[in-house]
């Protein structure tokens, strides 16, 4: 019996499958992708052989984690829920609500619904995650939260908000690129090599990033502390007004929220 099951093993069921295998070993985990190339990865990668089944790998762990798209989860939960009587589930998938797993799987199971984001590949994502009711004991608390601190920080939310965490950290990876990614074709057209400008503007987001996080200091006065009075600075956050950066970023959000709220369990 192994303490973690995974049912997928794309880009977020690998990232969490790896930070397992660091804090638990090899021998608390079992998994099973439908890709057989993603079984075959996974073994390459971690030495171990996928299961053949969901089923096989709902039947030998005691923490379940779902780590397929939110439309092949119905499938999936009717596949599992026979075999399903007290492991607990951690579902990953965006917009799926605790009480549509439930429903499905026909019993009030214990469930962490859970919205990590990539950098959980190199143990550094942020997950936001949400108990269902039912007492967890002390262990399985322990053992949960060790499972999410496996792969970077974690913090608990009432589940009304798991869809607005998805905006905030699920998600936005993807917009962090973008802005490292058009900074650099900016000062690449300046005469700054490629290679040097993916540094020099990943490093400033890892740099601005740990500011917030390690100063404590509002966002806004970091900034402000930036802009020199007549400086290059305030010209570009000027410009960056004028084009709507702040406003993109909250029409972003929104769209985000809205898709999440559509996501819901088919039945
Ligand atoms: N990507 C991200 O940044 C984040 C994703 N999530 C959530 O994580 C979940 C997975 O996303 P992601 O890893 O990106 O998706 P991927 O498509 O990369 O991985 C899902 C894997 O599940 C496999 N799969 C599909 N159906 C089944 C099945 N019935 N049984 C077993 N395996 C199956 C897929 O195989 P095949 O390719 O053959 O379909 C695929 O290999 C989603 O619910 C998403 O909302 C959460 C946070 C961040
Ligand atoms: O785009 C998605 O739906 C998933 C959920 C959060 C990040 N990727």
């Amino acid at each position: 019996m192994a303490l973690f099951g995974f049912i997928g093993a794309g880009n977020m069921g690998f990232a969490l499958l790896k930070a397992c295998y660091s804090t638990f070993g090899k021998n608390e985990l079992v998994y099973f992708d439908a890709s057989a190339q993603k079984c075959q990865e996974t073994e390459s990668q971690l030495g171990i052989p996928a299961e053949d089944s969901n089923i096989s790998v709902a039947k030998k762990c005691k923490y379940l984690v779902l780590a397929v798209k939110p439309q092949f989860m119905p499938e999936v939960l009717d596949e599992i829920k026979d075999v399903i009587t007290n492991q607990i589930i951690i579902s990953i998938a965006a917009g799926i609500s605790i009480d549509s797993i439930r429903e499905k799987l026909g019993f009030p199971a214990k469930i962490v619904r859970a919205m990590p984001n990539t950098p959980a590949l190199i143990f550094k994502g942020i997950t936001g995650i949400s108990y269902s009711s039912g007492s967890f004991s002390d262990e399985e608390k322990e053992i949960i939260g060790r499972f999410f601190s496996s792969f970077g920080r974690y913090e608990v939310f009432d589940e009304k908000l798991m869809n607005a965490v998805t905006c905030a950290s699920g998600s936005s990876p993807a917009y962090v690129y973008m802005f490292i990614e058009a900074l650099a074709d900016s000062v690449v057209d300046l005469g700054i090599p490629r290679d040097k400008a993916y540094i020099l503007a990943a490093q400033t987001v890892l740099g601005a990033a740990a500011m917030v996080l390690e100063t404590g200091e509002h966002p806004g006065a970091l900034k402000d502390k930036v802009c020199s009075p007549g400086g290059t600075t305030i010209a570009a956050v000027k410009a960056l007004e004028e084009h709507g950066f702040r406003n993109a970023i909250m029409k972003a959000t929104e769209a985000c929220f809205n898709r999440a709220e559509k996501l819901t369990l088919k039945k």
